[in-house]
């Protein structure tokens, strides 16, 4: 690990002595008036919360993981061999958090994790998820999985910043994948989100278990986006002599098929997204130096360091532990953004201090949805980021430019 210098001490601006408005502000004074938080502070409890509140299909499939979840496991312990060391007498005030991503400025340096089919998780699905997103500065990721359509979800989402995250049809079906790319333009969505590990749904017990793929299902809970992509539906019309609506269930299995086909694309076939897409797009599911220099050679803008949450491939290592590897060889070539196992505020630190620029928050946003809808939403990510700054500020921490917040700030606890 390359040395660096802690400059905290360096640290001349006093940013916000005082945030009088912050979360937990607001939840001290409700209190004065005799009123309880509706929603628990204690992170590790959300799961079991939307463990209550979902029916076994739902829950199994937030839940679960590839085989016998050793990757989902590693990705946890992972966050747990580094402690965060505070500096004392550094008289900064509430730190800086905004991040600067693709010549953008964003609030805060997370991101909303691509999660699919959330209408099995609460009636209100992407829309409660995408509003939320909008109240609180925070970047919302569609997924071509969405309950929702692109439009829909655009709407929901308001002035709100939204990128498009792409399961990407083979070549034979190019004609949809332009579709859905001019529409993600069409909608405002500013960064493409090319997802590598998922060209089939990976072995997962929990599912299995319960014979439940919500997007099989005979209703359109996951191909919102095929059923209102016109080119789908041209196609499907020419093949079948019939329009959707007349038998969602092939039209669903065939959406299926198209957008998770059990075969990966070359690296070669980027060039055709660049020829399609004129913002930045990053590769998400890169786990090793090789394809991240791989990815800045096909002239990538950024990469997600991530295992999709251990949900594809079982025994495989912690996310986080291949991040600084990937960080030292490229991270001056383009964006790394990190995801997998985050779920607390130090967990956030962690993975900016290893050399993150931003950080996509999963399976804990959906939880808060299955808890309470938008607001549920709104509680988890108001949560994170009030945990995130106050130790942030604890810390002596001024900033999360990599000036400040860097491997100086981390020792590594265990192996
Ligand atoms: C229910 C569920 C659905 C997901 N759907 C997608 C998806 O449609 N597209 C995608 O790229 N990743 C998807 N992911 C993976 C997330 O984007 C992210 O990589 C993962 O949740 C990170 O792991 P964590 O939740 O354990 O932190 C999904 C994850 C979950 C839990
Ligand atoms: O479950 C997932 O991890 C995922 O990526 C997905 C795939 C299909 C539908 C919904 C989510």
């Amino acid at each position: 690990m390359s040395p660096q210098q802690d400059s905290r001490l360096e640290s001349k601006s006093i940013a916000q002595p005082l945030a009088p408005f912050t979360y937990e502000n607001q939840v001290y004074q409700a209190g004065l008036s005799g009123q309880k938080p509706p929603i628990t502070f204690n992170c590790g409890d959300w799961e079991a919360l939307a463990k209550d509140r979902l029916s076994a299909d739902s829950f199994g499939y937030v839940w679960g993981s590839a085989g016998t979840r050793e990757t989902d496991d590693n990705n946890k312990k992972a966050f747990k061999k580094w402690g965060i060391v505070p500096s004392r007498l550094v008289k900064s005030g509430f730190p800086d958090l905004k991040t600067t991503l693709f010549g953008e400025t964003f609030d805060y340096p997370i991101a909303m994790a691509p999660v699919g089919v959330q209408r099995i998780f609460h009636p209100d699905g992407e829309i409660a998820s995408a509003k939320a997103a909008e109240q609180e500065n925070v970047t919302y990721i569609l997924s071509t999985a969405s309950a929702t359509s692109i439009e829909d979800v655009a709407k929901a989402n308001g002035n709100g910043s939204r990128w498009y995250q792409l399961y990407w049809p083979l070549s034979e079906n190019n004609d949809i994948t332009v579709s859905l790319l001019s529409r993600a333009k069409a909608s405002g969505y500013k960064v493409l989100v090319v997802t590598l590990d998922t060209y089939i749904l990976g072995w997962r017990p929990s599912d299995l278990n319960n014979a439940y793929n919500p997007f099989i299902r005979a209703d359109d809970i996951g191909v919102a986006l095929g059923f209102s992509d016109p080119v789908y539906r041209r196609k499907f019309q020419e093949k079948h002599g019939k329009p959707i609506e007349e038998d969602v269930q092939t039209a669903a299995a065939e959406w299926a098929h198209t957008v998770f086909p059990g075969l990966s694309h070359g690296w070669e076939d980027l060039k055709f997204l660049q020829e399609h897409w004129d913002g930045p797009i990053v590769l998400k599911g890169i786990q090793t130096v090789a394809d991240a220099k791989k990815a800045v050679a096909y002239g990538m803008q950024g990469i997600v360091v991530s295992n999709h949450g251990g949900r594809q491939q079982d025994g495989g290592i912690a996310s986080l532990d291949v991040l600084p590897e990937i960080v030292d060889a490229v991270g001056n070539d383009l964006e790394i953004i990190y995801d997998s196992g985050v779920r607390s505020g130090a967990d956030i630190i962690k993975a900016l201090a290893l050399g993150a620029k931003m950080v996509l928050i999963g399976r804990p946003y959906i939880y808060g949805l299955a808890i309470q809808g938008e607001q549920g939403v709104r509680h988890v990510l108001k949560s994170l980021l009030g945990d995130f700054n106050l130790t942030l500020h604890l810390s002596g921490i001024s900033s999360v430019s990599p000036k400040h917040l860097n491997r100086s700030v981390l020792r590594r606890t265990g192996n």
